[in-house]
């Protein structure tokens, strides 16, 4: 599939993709490896693949998870870029999840103002969205994705073969970003997810669904100027919950409680009916993701007003006006916001504990 746009790429999706590593990086010198200590294999497959390009290639590993996206890693990998003396020609190749991918992107954005990154996403959330698009980024104590720069990359490379090996709560916290999609723009999705909410019947058509989706809008609007932003349908709570529980929270997670939470601002717009918001509860539930979440609403709309759509003192929402049509809620009422905070907080439940299966 091509990713339109400033600097158009291929996302190459299904099994061996990861393969086709030698013929994207045919010709380059140099390439840094960088992935996370559980992806230490698929790495080093990389590495020898690109040696048999005759690409020299070199591993440098990061920590895992969201811990890799600070700016402590971030400056860790412009050091071994030094240390390499990786220049414009040269590439980086990011294995792993988004947060890795994230991770590798801004460092190769920001290395010598900008070398090609190839993203290899292993998650399920890597192949649907956080690898194509080209947003890159490190979190800050203020937020998530605070730093960052727009980098498209060069190449895409989403290796089904890897999601043999991904955890399930991993994988049921990227299905969390397919849904959106669905929600946003492909019907279709929730269709599938309605027939098998596990998503592992369809997995193939809802990757494919799902980066459609995502390259439409990104193809369309790179520098997230306008529908752009309807990919981020349920990040506006989701961030501020991750900041709060300092990452602790899967994104995915924190995601599917945001599109609850959207979904019931929305009824209180007047913008969906009273079955499609519980159609978002029903599907995210029957999928086992949370719905809820017990937190302090006071500390998460001061986070929430931090959010990159905050525009001034305006807080905006992305909301559907009806199943598939996003749009941009500017400001609601508080009591609008109290209502859908209270719908999804009343019944706490424990938060998903990190790495758990
Ligand atoms: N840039 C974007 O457009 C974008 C979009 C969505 C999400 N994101 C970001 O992506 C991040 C979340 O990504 P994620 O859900 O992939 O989490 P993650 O990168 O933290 O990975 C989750 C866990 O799965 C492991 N893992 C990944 N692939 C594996 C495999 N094949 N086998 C075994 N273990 C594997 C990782 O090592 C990690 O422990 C967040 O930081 C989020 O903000 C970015
Ligand atoms: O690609 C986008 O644009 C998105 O909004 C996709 C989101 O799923 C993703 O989590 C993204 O990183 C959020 O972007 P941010 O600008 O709110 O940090
Ligand atoms: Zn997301």
């Amino acid at each position: 599939m091509t990713v339109h746009g400033p600097t158009p790429y291929e996302v190459v999706i299904g099994p061996g993709a990861q393969a086709e590593l030698g013929l994207v990086l045919a010709g380059t010198a140099k390439a840094v490896v960088v992935h996370a200590p559980p992806l230490a294999a698929a790495a080093g497959a990389a590495v020898e693949t690109l040696q048999s390009a005759g690409v020299a290639a070199e591993a440098v590993v990061v920590p895992d998870g969201e811990a890799a996206k600070t700016a402590e890693v971030a400056a860790g990998l412009w050091e071994e870029f030094g240390r390499l003396g990786l220049t414009r020609s040269d590439a980086v190749v990011a294995i792993g999840g988004g947060a890795v991918t994230d991770l590798a992107g801004f460092a190769a954005a920001t290395w010598a103002r900008g070398v090609r990154i190839v993203q290899v996403p292993t998650s399920l959330l890597g192949m649907v969205d956080a690898a194509v698009g080209g947003k890159t980024g490190i979190n800050t104590a203020a937020g998530k994705n605070l730093v960052g720069a727009f980098h498209p990359p060069a190449a895409v490379l989403a290796d089904s073969d890897a999601l043999a090996g991904l955890p399930q709560a991993e994988f049921r916290s990227g299905l969390a970003e397919v849904v959106k999609c669905g929600f946003i723009a492909d019907p279709v999705i929730l269709d599938l997810l309605d027939g098998d909410p596990s998503g592992r019947r369809d997995t193939a058509e809802l990757i494919e669904r799902a980066v459609q989706v995502k390259a439409d809008a990104v193809g369309d609007d790179l520098y997230d100027l306008g529908r752009r932003e309807f990919l981020n349908y349920g990040h506006t709570l989701a961030h501020a919950i991750e900041r709060v529980e300092d990452f602790g929270w899967r994104h995915g997670e924190a995601v599917a409680v945001g599109l609850v939470f959207a979904a019931e601002l929305a009824g209180q717009a007047n913008l969906l009916t009273r079955a499609e918001v519980d159609r978002h509860r029903t599907l995210i539930e029957a999928m086992g993701l949370p719905t809820r979440y017990a937190g302090d609403w006071a500390t998460l709309q001061s986070v929430m007003r931090v959010d990159k759509k905050a525009r001034g003192g305006s807080l905006r929402f992305v909301v559907l006006d009806g199943l598939g049509n996003p749009t941009i809620l500017t400001d609601p009422a508080q009591a609008w916001l109290d209502a859908a905070w209270a719908a999804v907080s009343t019944h706490p439940t424990t938060p998903p504990s990190a790495g758990a299966a």
